[in-house]
């Protein structure tokens, strides 16, 4: 295997499980296992390169294909395609694909003439790449955002999520030292936000645990709830535990509740580092039946996650608008189990990584309107823009705000308090 590019190959693997086998990039963790963590670094960060800039590898390379290749040789060719235009040297670009064509094995082989010459044609003509149509949504999301937000907002959420997004910490204490010592921007909300390029577990408080990485609007739903110390919280959906480390480190007793035991092993994982205290439960928030009520509930539903799509560029390829309807009951359900939950004058968040007010706004209309005893209390939190705020009192987050910032991922949060 000597001479083969491990990482574009497994980069090439990976383009090839998001848009042939409808797999996130997290779901294909199996592919990177194995690689040293530089490679495994570049292989996703190719990987996310090439999904961000799919429609126009597509364009470049279609007046050079008479047919359809063989899904993992398309893959390979986006992937130099993607190389070639965004500043890759020509030959060794050319040579490394031509190279994993070869050690393909029978599939592939065959191809490597064609990859050769395709490519060569594509390195010559890479002036054409700047022309091209940026890179839009695709249509069923695009349609629902335009209604909900108009077309100059999609149009700058597009552009925010084909810019990326920077990493953003949350730390456990003094946030303007950390901001120094990192040399990290602190954010208006609190938030610290790294420079790019930054090796996480190499920083220094990575290894004891005095920061975690959080998208600084994700961090925003457990300052929303903001609970006294020793406060009794359910972190519902909790899972990998961004916000159950905030809320603990706030010096609330917190429980943390997920579905799924894999990803509950990560909140474990992630307390223990960060040397901080909850109960952790396993179990169906649906069915699960605590000893007593909560002060405070955080409800961080499972939705489309279409707030995250600068980050996660392979969502687009993996959702549709048919596999996302049935989660908008499942967060009704969610909302109606997690109110049950909360204590006669106890404070209920919900929230969602969602652009779709069908995950946010409307799921709050009707929660209002089913339960009359709840009341929206509007988030006081330093950094808060008005513009941000709903008229019905919540947080309306998007990945366009901040632009001279770097953005903010996508997300709705209401905090509502039970008054009888
Ligand atoms: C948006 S993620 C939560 C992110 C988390 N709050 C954080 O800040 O790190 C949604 C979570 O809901 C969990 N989930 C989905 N259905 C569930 C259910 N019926 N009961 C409990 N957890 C559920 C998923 O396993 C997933 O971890």
């Amino acid at each position: 295997m000597a001479g083969i590019d491990l990482a574009r190959r497994a980069a090439a693997a990976l383009i090839a499980g998001v848009t042939e086998a409808h797999e996130t990039l997290s779901e294909q963790a199996g592919v990177l296992a194995g690689l040293a963590p530089p490679d495994r670094a570049r292989a996703q960060r190719l990987a996310i390169a090439t999904l961000r800039a799919l429609p126009r590898a597509d364009a470049m390379l279609k007046p050079h294909l008479r047919k359809a290749p063989p899904a993992d040789l398309r893959a390979l060719l986006r992937l130099a395609t993607v190389e070639l235009c965004t500043g890759g040297e020509a030959h060794g670009v050319v040579s490394a694909a031509v190279e994993l064509t070869h050690a393909g094995g029978r599939r592939t082989e065959g191809y490597a003439g064609l990859v050769n010459a395709v490519l060569r044609k594509v390195a010559a003509e890479t002036d054409r790449w700047a022309r091209l149509p940026e890179p839009a949504l695709p249509g069923w999301l695009r349609g629902r955002l335009m209604s909900a937000w108009g077309k100059v907002a999609v149009q700058h959420m597009e552009a925010a999520q084909r810019a990326g997004a920077p990493v953003d910490l949350s730390v456990k204490a003094d946030a303007e030292g950390w901001a120094e010592r990192l040399g990290a921007t602190l954010l208006p909300t609190g938030s610290l936000r790294l420079v790019p390029g930054a090796q996480i577990s190499e920083l220094p408080g990575f290894a004891e645990g005095a920061w975690w990485v959080q998208d600084a609007a994700a961090a925003m739903a457990a300052k929303v709830l903001a609970p006294a110390p020793g406060a009794r919280v359910l972190d519902l959906c909790a899972a990998p535990g961004g916000k159950t480390l905030q809320l603990a480190a706030m010096g609330a007793e917190v429980t943390a509740l997920d579905i799924s035991p894999a990803r509950m092993e990560r909140v474990r994982e992630n307390l223990a580092r960060c040397g901080l205290k909850a109960e952790t439960v396993t179990a169906d928030a649906l069915e699960w039946q605590p000893a007593a009520p909560f002060d405070a509930v955080l409800l961080d539903a499972p939705c489309s996650a279409t707030g995250t799509i600068r980050r996660h560029p392979d969502l687009p390829f993996v959702k549709d608008a048919a596999g996302i309807k049935p989660l908008f009951a499942l967060q009704t359900a969610l909302l109606e189990r997690a109110l049950a939950l909360v204590a006669p004058g106890g404070v209920l968040v919900f929230c969602t990584c969602s652009l779709l007010p069908e995950e946010g706004e409307a799921q709050l209309a009707t929660l209002l309107e089913r339960h009359p005893e709840l009341s929206v209390e509007a988030p006081d939190l330093p950094g808060i823009e008005p513009s941000w705020r709903t008229e019905a009192g919540a947080l309306r987050l998007r990945p366009d705000f901040w632009p001279g910032l770097g953005g903010m991922d996508g997300f709705f949060i209401a905090r509502l308090r039970r008054t009888a």
